[in-house]
């Protein structure tokens, strides 16, 4: 099936296309942390999801001040994405209850960052929706509308900061409302309480009204490499004809979701193809991969070969899924960073503080850090804190 683009969407075809160079030019990751790095065109953009994504299925309530400080702590680092809360059934997702105080408090008071942020909430239906608008209508010149002048959201060297840490950015930040499909009704049933297609059905109210209101819309579909209930055999062509109808909506993104880390090499290939022969354009993609199995990186670099550029990853491996049982985190943004930078690719990403981030996070919530580089880095500057200290 061909993907029908609506005739109002805009159009990334006249952009600059990027094209992967990088596999031949590996640099020392460690060279590389600090923001005052040059622009190339091999910029990939990292989407942090640790505050929404990563925190959602904790058990314990995590205070708001942490919730809080981890954004602004996140916002620090040369993020130009943080998805930072979700306006769904506080009875279903009881942990995200609190996410209209934390978009009145990123309205009020926007975090110190070097790039514009734009902050993404989840909203399943209208309700959500409403509840988040109600929150903007009340702060109207608190955030921006999306438009692609102003927009930090193309992967693109230019939303790079290469001012020093000294020269915040001082624009109000963007607001994007999410959606979240599933590619199996069982999956759809246990997430949202209902068919896939009447899913669907409510995103439209979602999608129509958070772009009247000037906002981009980013549209998940979880479960896309297997699910938890129907396992391995997820049809690539059924995840394409969703995406394409959330593209026909007015969704300005898909957000491919292996919501279970069953993904592998072939088959992340195989849905990226499929996808392809839809009509869904890679710049229309993002790669949203859990690493239950230890694959997302390998499935990162089969998508990173596709031409794909955007990636979400949340910071100490924080998250998994409430209705995926045995779900881990999303790949760490530490080991997604040192591994992109291990290719010659840009994240604009200060890796050491990103480090320093998953570390805190993990232990405020008393989780392990599940970041193999976030641990190896730390350990370092340990190893050569004693060294220096020993020499004094
Ligand atoms: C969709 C519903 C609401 C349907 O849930 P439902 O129970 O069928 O809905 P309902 O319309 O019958 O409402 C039930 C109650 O919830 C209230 N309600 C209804 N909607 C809202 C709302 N938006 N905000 C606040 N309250 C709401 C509503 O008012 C009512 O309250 P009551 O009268 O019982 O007191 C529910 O199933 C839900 O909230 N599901 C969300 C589940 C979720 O958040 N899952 C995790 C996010 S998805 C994910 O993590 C995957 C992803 C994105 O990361 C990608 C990947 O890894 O694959």
């Amino acid at each position: 099936m061909q993907c029908l683009r609506p005739l109002a969407r805009r159009s990334c075809i006249n952009r600059r296309p990027r094209h992967l160079r990088a596999f031949a030019s590996a640099v020392d990751p460690a060279a590389s942390h600090s923001h005052q790095h040059q622009a190339t065109s091999n910029y990939v953009k990292i989407v942090e999801v640790g505050p929404r994504d990563g925190l959602q299925n904790e058990k314990k309530t995590i205070p708001l001040t942490t919730k809080i400080e981890l954004i602004e702590r996140l916002a620090r680092t040369g993020l130009t994405d943080i998805e930072a809360g979700s306006f769904v059934a506080p009875k279903w997702v009881p942990q995200m209850a609190d996410s209209n105080e934390i978009l009145e408090y990123i309205l009020k008071y926007p975090p110190t960052s070097l790039n514009p942020i734009a902050y993404s909430f989840l909203a399943p239906n209208a309700r959500g929706l409403d509840n988040a608008l109600s929150i903007l209508r009340a702060n109207p010149k608190s955030y921006q509308a999306f438009s692609e002048q102003s927009s930090p959201y193309e992967p693109d060297e230019s939303n790079i900061s290469n001012e020093s840490a000294s020269d915040s950015n001082t624009a109000p930040p963007f607001v994007e409302m999410s959606v979240f499909a599933a590619a199996t009704e069982s999956f759809s049933q246990k997430n949202l309480n209902c068919s896939v297609d009447k899913s669907l059905e409510r995103f439209k109210d979602v999608i129509v009204g958070a772009k009247a209101m000037g906002l981009r819309v980013k549209a998940y579909i979880s479960v896309v490499l297997g699910c938890p209930f129907e396992g391995y055999d997820v049809d690539p062509r059924r995840v394409a004809e969703i995406a394409c109808d959330l593209m026909e909506m007015g969704a300005d993104e898909i957000d491919l979701g292996d919501t279970t880390g069953m993904g592998t090499a072939p088959r992340t290939g195989e849905l990226l193809r499929a996808m392809q022969a839809a009509g869904i354009r890679n710049e229309d993609l993002t790669m949203h991969f859990h690493d239950t199995y230890g694959q997302a990186l390998v499935n990162t670099a089969v998508s990173l070969e596709h031409g794909i550029r955007r990636f979400d990853a949340s910071v100490g491996g924080l998250g998994g899924c409430p209705y995926s049982p045995g779900a881990t985190g999303n790949v760490s943004t530490e080991d997604l960073v040192y591994f992109m930078e291990s290719l010659g690719m840009e994240t604009g990403l200060d890796l050491n503080a990103l480090s320093d981030i998953g570390d805190w996070i993990t232990k405020e919530i008393g989780k392990p850090n599940s970041s193999s580089v976030g641990k190896a880095l730390l350990g370092k500057r340990l190893a050569e804190d004693m060294k220096h200290a020993s020499k004094l």
